[in-house]
């Protein structure tokens, strides 16, 4: 049927039609069916079902591939609609992302406990917006590639700790992650704040994990009543215990982020915290707000990369066979035994490219996923989302999905990152990896903006952990892959590891480069500087 020609109906009929193709096109919209999903009991919705599984994403999985990729549950009184493939999660969360980019509510852990400044959970606001913004320069690509010789830096003083405790305790096994959590720890602060730190247990890790803990506890589904009914906010403080109760975790958060701060600002040399306050002052933000931000920053950066080491070690333990001997073959080749391999190497080390993203992949830091919130009705794939549901890209499921990552996608293959013309060789790989979709950073807007420092990091560890050490089981402890402690972030429960140096170059090399670190660090950050055009 043709539209008749408006131009030539008189005003009041005009006016009807248009409401017609309007009502039509509700009624249309309204009959459209929410997304399969397992059926709902009335009040708790599907809620019994997850409260009784541990691993959530696993449970999801199994459900997504009876339901499929897109699927509607009800938790606490709201629609919660799970992705669980690749095309159905970058489809809304980056196609569609002006719709998806909010967060949903945490009344006690984000609006009271942070007065809505939490980087990751924080409303997708102006005042959000502002800060991605500012924060683009200093965690975008050419910023990230200026702080590889302070990772380089700090991962060289892993290989020298490691070296340490297998000359103490030889064949028995090292605890090796308060020294991972060190490395990684000690790029954040020395990048954020100017300094670095001297162990797993230095003070600034447990403060900075005293509030990592709170907020996963205030977080938690169930912890608050006023997170399922956010009327109950509107109560007086007599009868709210909530309202001091988060107002004591914002001090202690408060205090953390001001102190560390401070000492960005009085440190010798660049750091993240002048150049980001000298522009969020030009662009008025309040000092304490950047502080905030600097602090929510490396927050986010501190465990994620660690528990990546963590899970890359039990990748080698547990299947090392797999893929260190070709990584090491092809570290010989490129690097030879008489230096350490750096980021100058990378464009002939895609093989070990290749071993971090599967690394991420394989055991996801975050396999659940971090929900979206989308505030206005939406139709996909002939389904109704509602306005108010939360979107949730099941990573897990994400990453299992055989079409996009090839076959066999619960083992530890870095070969599917690499074309089949280059996998089998043994020397320096050097083609680029193959175009797919990077997984554990998100979609979107609120895609993890420190993924380039990341995977810089994990490449110059990785790489110097292989060329340095055979990796092993500490004797007769089983490393099981699937032994998970379960929470927002998960990594592998507490085990030790042998690392055996490789040969007597090991202790030659790391000898002869061993330099100053304080000295050094000031050294690299004023080049970092001179790179940036920010002062020190
Ligand atoms: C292996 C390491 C890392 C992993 C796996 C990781 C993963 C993630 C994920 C999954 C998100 C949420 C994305 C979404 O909702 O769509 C996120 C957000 C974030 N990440 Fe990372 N991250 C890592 C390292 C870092 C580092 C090193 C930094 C900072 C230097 C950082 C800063 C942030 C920030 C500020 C956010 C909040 C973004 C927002 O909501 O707008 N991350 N990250």
């Amino acid at each position: 049927m043709q539209p008749p020609d408006l131009q030539q109906l008189n005003p009041i009929l005009a006016v009807g039609f248009l409401a017609f193709i309007l009502v039509r096109w509700r009624f249309h919209r309204s009959r459209l069916s929410l997304p399969p999903g397992p059926k709902p009991l009335p009040v708790i919705g599907n809620m019994h079902q997850l409260a009784r599984t541990s691993y959530q994403w696993l449970q999801l999985q199994r459900w997504s591939a009876a339901y499929g990729p897109v699927m509607h549950l009800r938790v606490a009184g709201r629609p919660l609609v799970v992705l669980s493939t690749h095309a159905a999660a970058w489809d809304l969360l980056a196609r569609r992302g002006a719709r998806y980019s909010d967060r949903p509510r945490l009344v006690v852990a984000v609006e009271l406990a942070t007065r809505n400044l939490h980087g990751a959970m924080r409303p997708y606001d102006a005042a959000y917006r502002q800060t991605r913004k500012l924060q683009a320069p200093l965690l975008g690509p050419p910023a990230a590639d200026r702080y590889r010789p302070v990772q380089e830096l700090e991962s060289r003083q892993l290989l020298v700790d490691l070296l340490g405790e297998y000359e103490r305790e030889g064949e028995t096994g090292q605890d090796f992650s308060p020294l991972v959590e060190r490395t990684t720890g000690s790029i954040i602060y020395a990048l954020l704040y100017g300094y670095r730190l001297k162990s797993g247990d230095d003070q600034a890790l447990r403060d900075a994990h005293v509030v990592q803990d709170n907020f996963s506890r205030a977080a938690k589904t169930g912890a608050y009543l006023v997170d399922l009914f956010p009327v109950l906010n509107h109560l007086p403080r007599a009868l709210a215990p909530w309202k001091a109760e988060a107002d004591a975790l914002f001090r202690i958060e408060a205090d953390l982020h001001t102190a560390n701060f401070q000492k960005g600002l009085a440190s010798p040399g660049w750091n993240f915290t002048k150049q980001f306050s000298a522009s969020c002052e030009a662009s008025g933000v309040p000092t304490f707000q950047t502080a905030w931000s600097v602090g929510d920053t490396s927050l986010a950066g501190l465990d994620t990369s660690s528990i990546a080491l963590e899970w890359f070690v039990v990748a080698c333990v547990a299947h090392g066979k797999r893929f260190v001997a070709k990584a090491q073959q092809v570290l010989d080749e490129v690097v030879g035994r008489d230096r350490l391999p750096t980021f100058e190497d990378r464009p002939r080390l895609a093989y070990i490219d290749a071993v971090v993203q599967e690394t991420l992949r394989w055991r996801l830091v975050s396999p659940g996923g971090i929900p979206h919130l989308t505030k206005q009705e939406d139709t996909y794939m002939g389904f109704r989302i509602p306005a108010g549901s939360v979107v949730l890209p099941n990573y897990w499921a994400i990453t299992r999905d055989a079409s996009v990552f090839g076959a066999d996608p619960d083992s530890f293959v870095p070969e599917r990152w690499l074309d089949a013309d280059d996998s089998g060789s043994g020397g320096g790989i050097t083609t680029p990896l193959k175009n797919l979709p990077q997984t554990g950073f998100g979609f979107g807007r609120r895609s993890c903006p420190g993924r380039h420092v990341a995977l810089n990091g994990l490449f110059v560890v990785v790489a110097q952990l292989l060329w340095a050490f055979e990796i092993e089981a500490a004797p007769g402890k089983e490393v099981d892959d699937t032994d998970w402690v379960d929470g927002v972030l998960v990594k592998p429960k507490h085990f030790k590891a042998v690392f055996r140096p490789r040969g007597p170059w090991v202790r030659d090399v790391l000898s002869s480069q061993q330099r100053d670190g304080e000295d050094d660090l000031v050294a690299l950050l004023d080049r970092v500087a001179v790179g940036s055009g920010g002062k020190s």
